[in-house]
């Protein structure tokens, strides 16, 4: 029996028996009425192999664009499959309507499948991630789907229940500011980046901490993302258990709300959000996770589309301004003022947000220019973790002693 499914295919190019030109295909949402829903078993769960080893049915494409799917021949498997296919699609075109560039997995469609008089291939070029942030994405994806393997859920909120509370990020940035007048320091325990390579080759994340620490950070931040800025959550929790009191921020790119659990057991008392990555409605779900496990949400934004995305949704406590496009790596500090100007500006303050200007910030000139725009904290990874003594990194970046001892204050 063969079902006429209204899989519409949309061609770049047109296709004749003669053809070698690949035309594009583009799968739309299968119709309603085919209902795949009852083909697929009750508790598969969604495995990274049913990802990325998509096997299209047979499908054989009509003229008037629409495609036949012989239903018989369909596997329970291949049904699961192709549905995880489109609902990935979708989010990704969900994604895109809000500007969003980065898709969250290759969008590995349905691979070459004998249709008949006409051979028809997804193109694959789209595959290719567009930027590094869509690379490290990527693999961020298949590196969390691993850890959830190992570490369930469950696990995590059976351990949270046991955990110390967290320590008040937000408290801390703003007594940091009416004690010293200056951005309060979220200084970052930073090996290397795909930008600037390795920073420091003797990288001790405890001492860094701690040197951070008595120069007069507030918080600190701590990179664990392994492959791209060799860092771990193994730093986190080191740090943590060396006795630091800086509250701590990981540094993560979080694309799933299990990353979230597993940064509060490592000992994080904040954690990064990336609008650039995450819709509205991720980033809307995950501060409310982030509320309920006592942690402290840093949204990041880079432009005004993202800015005003941010600002259109609830809760939000504190906002960070990178002045670093994480797609191309190009860092212009004016970029915290633009986004801080005219009516942004006026309703962060009303509404209270503490902004954090992030990334390319060396001397007490780029301090005070962050901080003319309206910025209350800073966040300072390169020019503090190449010092020699990053405590002197300090003084140093804010033209004085901003440690509790300083005589300056
Ligand atoms: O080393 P810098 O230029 O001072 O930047 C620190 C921090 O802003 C940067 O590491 C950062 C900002 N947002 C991120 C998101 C992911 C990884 C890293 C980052």
């Amino acid at each position: 029996m063969e079902a006429v499914v209204p899989l519409r295919t949309t061609f770049t190019a047109t296709a004749t028996a003669a053809s070698t030109a690949r035309p594009r295909l583009s799968f739309q949402p299968l119709a309603k009425n085919f209902a795949f829903s009852r083909l697929i078993p009750a508790g598969i769960s969604r495995t990274d192999r049913a990802r990325s080893s998509l096997q299209c049915p047979p499908v054989r494409v009509q003229q008037d664009g629409s495609a036949v799917v012989s239903e018989d021949t369909i596997s329970e498997e291949d049904a699961l499959k192709i549905k995880e296919w489109e609902v990935e699609r979708l989010q990704d075109e969900i994604a895109a309507s809000q500007g969003i560039r980065i898709r969250r997995r290759p969008p590995t469609g349905p691979p070459l499948h004998y249709v008949g008089p006409f051979e028809f291939q997804v193109e694959n070029e789209g595959n290719t991630p567009c930027n590094i942030l869509e690379e490290i994405i990527w693999y961020k994806d298949k590196e969390v789907l691993q850890m959830k393997e190992r570490t369930p859920l469950s696990a995590l909120k059976k351990a949270i229940s046991s955990a110390p509370p967290t320590r008040d990020f937000l408290g801390a940035l703003r007594r940091s500011y009416s004690r010293t007048g200056l951005p309060g320091l979220i200084a970052e325990v930073k090996k290397a980046s795909p930008s600037r390579g390795v920073l420091r080759e003797d990288f001790n994340p405890v001492e860094i901490a701690k040197a951070y620490e008595k120069g007069g950070a507030a918080c600190l931040s701590v990179l664990t993302d392994e492959k791209y800025f060799q860092g771990s959550f193994e730093n986190l929790e080191a740090i943590r258990n060396a006795g630091v009191e800086c509250p701590l921020l990981c540094k993560e790119f979080v694309v799933d709300a299990w990353q979230i659990y597993y940064a509060r057991i490592k000992g994080a008392d904040a954690i990064l959000l990336i609008a650039a990555v995450l819709p509205d409605l991720d980033i809307m779900y995950m501060t409310k996770i982030c509320k309920l496990l006592g942690l402290t949400a840093l949204v990041e934004v880079h432009d005004e589309r993202e800015m005003d995305r941010v600002l259109g949704i609830d809760g939000i406590e504190l906002i960070g301004i990178n002045n670093r496009d994480l797609g191309t790596f190009k860092v212009d500090i004016s970029n915290t003022k633009n986004l801080l100007e005219g009516e942004r500006g006026k309703r962060i303050h009303e509404e209270g947000i503490i902004v954090v200007g992030e990334s390319g910030l060396f001397t007490p000139a780029d301090v005070a220019y962050v901080q003319e725009a309206g910025v209350k904290a800073v966040l300072v990874g390169e020019s503090l973790v190449k010092q020699k003594d990053p405590a002197k990194g300090i003084s140093e970046l804010f033209g004085k002693d901003i440690s509790c001892e300083g005589h300056s204050i």
